[in-house]
């Protein structure tokens, strides 16, 4: 395919605010370390979003946890402004595939949460406002005092985007944060997320299986090869922010969906060959 000439507002990535350098983990396992993810190195720069798609199971988790803190690398290290990250904060609000809400907090007290740490100090009044309007834009004002077990799951995982997104932090790290919710309210969150970004300073790292999730919503797409997770290719998506529903129509959309499809389809075969070889060992 013929590169795709970057065309959005942003400009090249630098000085990166989030920095993969020569990343690998490896987990332990009964038969000795497994390689999950291999000599990894990525710059993403502000205000940048970057989505990661590859085959289930491939590291991408995995890199996403690293990034905020959960887990450390084997080798390499994660910058961010500079500075390895030290451990989960604030700073980086992080959004799961499975629901991320405490279950004995009602809907309102879920979203106060984070706005109550102390790094995030908000007075009442102005806690009360932003949770007021979180419920009202992921459409929970109805269930402010429900708790989460009486929510539906795409209320749960919206309630989860409404705690991460309250706290305004400067990094949103997202893992299939839509993938729970039907066609229609993955749709609406999508418009919404890019809503906030237009609003708000956030570099955002996105995992998702859908690719055109991926086109409509990033700046980069990095496609990832079967496990162990390397770099296969960065892609450059040639639509500016804002960015409005009708990029679904322009053929490059359709070109890039075709291409990248191909390419996780091949890591996807990549894997099956892997399986098969160690089945057969
Ligand atoms: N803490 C851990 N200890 C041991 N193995 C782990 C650990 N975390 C993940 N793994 C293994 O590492 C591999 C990669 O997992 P990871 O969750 O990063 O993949 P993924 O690409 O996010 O998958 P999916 O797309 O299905 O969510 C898997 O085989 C998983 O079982």
């Amino acid at each position: 395919m013929n590169a795709i000439p970057r065309t959005d507002m942003q400009e090249a990535p630098q000085p990166a605010r989030i920095r993969f350098e020569n990343v690998s983990v490896d987990f332990p396992t009964a038969q000795g370390p497994m390689r999950v993810i291999d000599d990894i190195s990525l710059d993403i720069g502000h205000r940048e979003f970057v989505s990661i798609i590859g085959p289930s199971g491939c590291g991408k988790t995995t890199l996403m946890n690293i990034l905020g803190g959960f887990v450390a690398p084997t080798r390499g290290r994660v910058l961010l402004d500079g500075r390895p990250v030290p451990g989960p904060g604030p700073d980086r609000g992080v959004i799961f595939q499975e629901y991320g809400v405490f279950p004995w907090l009602t809907v309102r007290q879920n979203i106060e949460f984070g706005l109550r740490l102390k790094a995030n100090r908000a007075d009442a009044a102005a806690r009360a406002e932003v949770t007021d309007r979180y419920m009202r834009l992921m459409g929970l004002a109805d269930f402010a005092d429900h708790f989460p077990k009486h929510l539906s799951g795409g209320m749960r995982q919206r309630l989860a985007i409404a705690r991460a997104y309250a706290v305004k932090p400067e990094f949103l790290l997202m893992d299939e944060p839509f993938g729970a919710l039907d066609a229609q309210t993955r749709s609406a969150m999508q418009d919404l997320l890019l809503e906030v970004l237009q609003t708000e300073n956030k570099t955002v790292l996105l995992i998702t299986h859908s690719v055109e999730e991926a086109i409509y919503l990033s700046s980069r797409i990095v496609v990832v090869t079967a496990r162990p997770a390397r770099i296969r290719t960065i892609i450059d998506v040639p639509f500016g922010y804002p960015r409005a529903e009708q990029v679904h129509d322009d053929p490059r959309f359709t070109e890039l969906r075709s291409h990248i499809r191909e390419l996780v389809m091949q890591e996807y075969a990549a894997q099956a060959r892997q399986q098969t070889v160690r089945l057969s060992d």
